[in-house]
Formats: C-alpha cells, structure tokens, sequence
C-alpha cells in the first residue's frame, strides 16, 4: 500500500512516512493510492472478531507489512487495553432502531483516544525502531488535545505542544489537558479560536525548513492514521447491530467538526461495509451542513456553542472528500484549494452536488435544540447524551427514515460537559478520574495567536533537554 498527496506532488511513500509526514508537503492531506477492498466473505470472517482482533485486521491492510505482524497485534493490544470496557467501543440500544456507539470508554473520556491511544503506541515504535525525533505540534477545540497528550505523555523520544482556544473548551478539557505537569508537554492557550489554531499549525507544516528542522509531526486527522484508526469502529459498530438485527445496511449519524470522524466512515464505506446514509451533524458552525444542502462551502461567522468541540469553521479532512468528489485528479483538487484560499469559498457543480447528497445527510442543530435533546432523551430513555453526541442524535431524528437502522457515535462523556448538562437540570455523577482533576494544579501558557510569539515558544520547548529513546 502506497500512499499519495491530495494534491499531487507526493507520491508511493509507505505507511510509516506517511505517518510522520503528517500534512503532505505539497499542503495536500495523504490518502491511499487505492482504497482497500474487503469482500462480503471477508466482512463475514470479521464479525465474529474481538474489537482488538478487527483493528488488526483493518489496519493490516493499510500498514501492508511495514509492520511485523506480532509487533502490530502488541501495538493494538497496548492501545485498546487502556479502554475500561472490555468491547472498547460497545453497541447501546436506545430505541427501536436506534443505537448509540460508546466511544468514550478510554482515558479521556473521548472518541479521540481510539485513535490516539493507537497513534501515541506508534510514534513511540517508530521512535525505538528507527531513532527518529517525534516534536509533536496540534490543535485541538477540545478533545484531541487532551486526548494526544494522555496519549504520548511519559513515552521517551516524544514531545508535544497543544494549542488550545484559550476560554473556549469546557472546564474539564482545560484541566485534562493542563493539569498535566511533564517537561515533555507544553500547553498554549491561544487568544483565538480553533480555527486560528489549527491554521497556524498547517502553516508550521508547510514551512518545510522549520518543520524538518524540528521534527514536527501531527496528532490531529491531517494524520491518516487518525482516519485508519477511527475507520474501524464503524465495522465493529455494524456487526454488533447485526448480531441482533437483520440489516442490509446500516445509517451513522456522526458528530463532526472537522469532518475526520465522518470522512473515517465514509472510507468504511468505500472499502465495502454496508453503510447505507452518512448523517453529518453540526452545531451553529453549520459549514459542512450548508455544504451538503446547497454546495458551497465557504466559513460564517464563529459561534460558541453547547457543543465546543465542534466549534469549527474550516473542516481539515474536507480536502479529503473533495479528492473522491473531484474523480481523485489532484490538479482539480490544487486549483480548487487555491481558489478557497484566494476567494474564500468553493463552489460545487449540480452534478456534484447530486453525488454529495448520496454521499451525505446533513443537520446543524440551533441553538437550544441541543439541550432540549438531552432533556428529552434523559427522561424518555435514561440515557444521558453528552452535548456533541446530543447533535448526532437531533440530526439522526431530523434525517433518518424509521425504517432505517442508525447508529449515533457517542463522541465524548457528558462529565466532559457539566457546564451544558446542568442548563439541563439534570445532576450527574462524575467518575473518578475526573474528579480528581478539581484539585490539581495547571501549567499552560496565554499566549497571542500569531505565528511568531509560537515558533518561539515551539524552538524552546523542541530544543530543551533531549529525550532519550531506548
Ligand atoms: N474537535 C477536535 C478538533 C481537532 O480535530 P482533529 O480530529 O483533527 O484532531 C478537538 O476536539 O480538538
């Protein structure tokens, strides 16, 4: 398996550079050359599989040997043994054809440690086997900044450096991510939004002086491996619904922000599980939704929500998408990324926008609604949905047909979100791991969100006292 730029200019490198390259150089997102594809008795074979055994399974297809086999098996096992539940991402009946995915079983409480328990494993293999420095550089509106610190946190040879809107993430994010004291961590609160985050960070990987010279590598789903890791809960979701439901095909309805989670289940798609629509929810910053209504994809005005993790204007993996829906010609995807760049917007065709409403569904949920959710699904079904998951289940109602069978992914834990839960009136037990963060100290730094006041605070963190890798 090779992979290649969105946009062209890098070409059948392995999974491994891949992996450390982060952004493509070109400014591209990496996607596989060819996308795998597993037969309907290779999907039969799976379902009877242990979460860690079908995560073996997926990803070996895209790791295509770089890895040795019981290396990988270790890796995965390490990564998924961290869960507190023994199905990693167990199937919950809500309603008559209506689940949720749990995806919060792991150490932050977030979809985002499934992956990043995995990547964090990784770049720590890949450190050990070849000696390669890993500065990791992301930002996060939330949940992935804890979620890759708690991932790479006390591993040798790894560094990292989160940026996080600074105010605009839920309390117990900022104490996830700042109560952790270790040289090898640096938190900067940006004045800013995520946006202005995650566009600094792509600018830092596309200095190709200042990224090779550091070292920089990427935690957030620029990196592919976020996307392989995420793609196989959607499997694993499948089968455990089949196992009690006769489907052809199963709906998702997914909370996203930065499309990396939806575009996860969109190449679970491609490779060949049955999945029949593909709901796309977002909060107020509605600019997937409007993109799938009517074809333009262009940001609005920023909107701090009850939803914060999903508080995202320019959704990175949408590149990724645009590659598939431009027939994967990497010139039409480069002039079509300049045009945004230059115009601010991208404008799709009628007979593109036909194929990107069978692609996808789309809900952006206003205001109140989200709460509203929360209290309804509490008193009608005990089960309490955290905000962003509260999205996902207001955009399957809105779009889902009652015949059809839909799986909501439970993106986070409501604990994460008490501030939301409790406009709700609803009071909830917080589990321990997170109750314990109350009383710990914090070690981040406010800074302004420019380029140059990061590099610098970026030289100093990567240029400290070097970590060893044994
Ligand atoms: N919602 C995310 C934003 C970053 O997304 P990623 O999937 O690219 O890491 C968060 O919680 O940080």
């Amino acid at each position: 398996m090779k992979y290649i730029s969105t946009r062209g200019n890098v070409s059948k490198i392995g999974f491994i550079d891949t992996v450390l390259m982060g952004l493509a150089t070109d400014g591209g997102l990496l996607v596989p050359e060819k996308i795998p594809q597993i037969s309907a008795e290779k999907l039969q074979a799976m379902s009877q599989l242990t979460y860690q055994e079908l995560a073996y399974e997926i990803i070996s297809y895209y790791v295509d040997g770089e890895i040795p086999e019981n290396e990988l098996k270790e890796l995965i096992e390490k990564s998924y043994g961290t869960f507190r539940h023994s199905e990693v991402t167990p199937v919950q009946k809500v309603k008559d054809n209506m689940y949720v995915l749990e995806l919060f079983h792991g150490p932050t409480f977030a979809f985002k440690d499934v992956a990043l328990q995995f990547l964090g494993n990784l770049y720590s293999y890949i450190a050990k086997k070849t000696g390669v420095t890993i500065n990791i550089v992301g930002a996060t509106s939330g949940d992935t900044g804890a979620s890759a610190i708690e991932g790479v946190r006390g591993k040798e040879g790894i560094r990292i450096c989160i940026l996080h809107p600074h105010g605009k993430v839920s309390k117990v994010q900022e104490l996830q991510m700042t109560t952790v004291h270790d040289e090898s961590v640096l938190n900067l609160a940006i004045k800013g939004t995520f946006d202005d985050g995650q566009r600094i960070i792509k600018e830092l990987f596309a200095d190709l002086e200042f990224k090779n010279k550091y070292h920089l590598r990427a935690i957030n789903s620029i990196n592919f491996a976020r996307i392989l890791a995420q793609t196989v809960y959607y499997f694993y979701a499948y089968f455990q619904v089949a196992k009690e439901k006769d489907i052809n095909s199963l709906n998702f309805s997914v909370p996203t922000g930065n499309f990396g989670d939806i575009f996860a289940g969109y190449l679970a798609k491609r490779m060949g599980l049955p999945v029949g629509k593909l709901i796309v929810a977002t909060n107020e910053n509605n600019i997937l939704e409007r993109f799938i209504k009517d074809g333009v994809y262009q940001p609005g005005e920023f909107r701090s929500t009850y939803s914060p993790s999903m508080d995202i204007q320019v959704a990175s993996n949408f590149e990724r998408y645009l590659y598939y829906l431009l027939d994967e010609n990497p010139e039409a995807v480069t002039a079509v990324m300049d045009q945004f760049k230059s115009e601010g917007k991208i404008a799709v065709n009628e007979e593109q926008l036909r194929q990107v409403k069978g692609d996808f569904a789309a809900y952006g949920v206003e205001g109140e609604e989200c709460l509203n959710t929360i209290s309804k699904y509490y008193a009608e079904t005990n089960y309490l949905l955290d905000p962003h998951t509260s999205c996902g289940v207001a955009a399957y109602e809105t779009c889902n047909d009652s015949s059809e069978v839909c799986v909501t992914l439970a993106t986070a834990h409501p604990a994460k979100f008490n501030e939301s839960i409790e406009r709700c009136d609803i009071e909830q037990t917080f589990p321990e791991q997170i109750n314990q963060l109350f009383d710990k100290p914090q070690y981040l730094e406010v800074v302004e969100a420019v380029n140059d006041e990061i590099v610098r605070k970026l030289e100093k963190h990567f240029s400290s006292s070097p970590l060893n890798v044994k």
